[in-house]
């Protein structure tokens, strides 16, 4: 067990210089937990990556949003595994939904990004969830079970990879999915993992939930046994950004 409870902030396509470098001035002047607590990650687009390194507080770290699935090479527009590790970019967020459905990326093609970025070094946020439709029709369980299985065909090591469920209905739509709703879901994903990968896996694996997370509904999801930390996305633009991290303590107390 003892799986240490993460808070990633995703920032999406937004931010400029200036507005970027104000939200990590906040960043800095946040009172949170020791870092033995919470694990805080926050993925800024690719051009703000450097700027955000410099200045970001050290028990910070950063991550990139995408990387390119193999070696870099005539790919135009796309930001390879190898350069984020050249320019010490510790994590990457892989398998967002909104790449899989505005940029079409499959299930096989995110678990490939997945094993080449892990294969280089990099830590990975793999996110998984499925669409409103999805769950209407009775399959979350099938939709989340086959895209963790095109990662673990892929994959051997799980030490640095964090799963995000993230449902597509949840995302942006200000609907959070309910503290049961997340538990069960995380709970089957666990199951899965331990019938398919390992006991170990399962047991060490951080599982986060992601999906209109805010300081005001964050230390509920955070009491579920099964729910490991968030990947923030609107509400870690903001100042209540802390105050999710804050909800580690949730954890600590339980
Ligand atoms: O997509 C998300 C994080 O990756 C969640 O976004 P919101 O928190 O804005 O719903």
């Amino acid at each position: 067990m003892g799986r240490k409870f993460f808070v990633g902030g995703n920032w999406k396509c937004n931010g400029t210089t200036e507005e970027v470098k104000k939200i990590v001035k906040t960043l800095n002047a946040g009172e949170v937990p020791s870092p033995d607590v919470v694990e805080v990650v926050v993925s800024p687009p690719f051009v703000f990556l450097p700027v955000v390194k410099d200045l970001l507080r050290p028990d910070f770290h950063v991550a990139a949003q995408n990387c390119w699935v193999k070696k870099g090479g005539a790919y135009t527009g796309e930001v390879s595994a190898e350069m984020l590790v050249n320019l010490g970019i510790p994590w990457v967020i892989l398998g967002h939904s909104e790449r899989r459905a505005l940029l079409s990326e499959s299930n096989e093609f995110v678990g490939e990004k997945v094993a080449y970025a892990l294969s280089k070094g990099l830590k990975v946020i793999a996110c998984i969830g499925e669409t409103l439709e999805q769950r209407e029709a009775g399959s979350t369980l099938d939709v989340v079970a086959a895209q963790t299985k095109a990662i673990a065909e892929r994959i051997s090591d799980w030490t640095n990879v964090v799963l995000a469920y993230e449902p597509v209905w949840a995302i942006g739509t200000g609907k959070v999915a309910t503290p049961a709703q997340a538990q069960e879901v995380h709970a089957e994903l666990r199951k899965w993992l331990q019938a398919k990968v390992s006991p170990e896996v399962a047991a060490s694996t951080r599982i986060i939930y992601g999906g209109s997370v805010s300081g005001g509904n964050c230390k509920e999801l955070a009491a579920k046994p099964d729910v490991d930390g968030f990947l923030v996305g609107g509400a870690s633009l903001k100042p209540e950004f802390i105050d999710i991290i804050k909800s580690a303590e949730v954890k600590k107390n339980a």
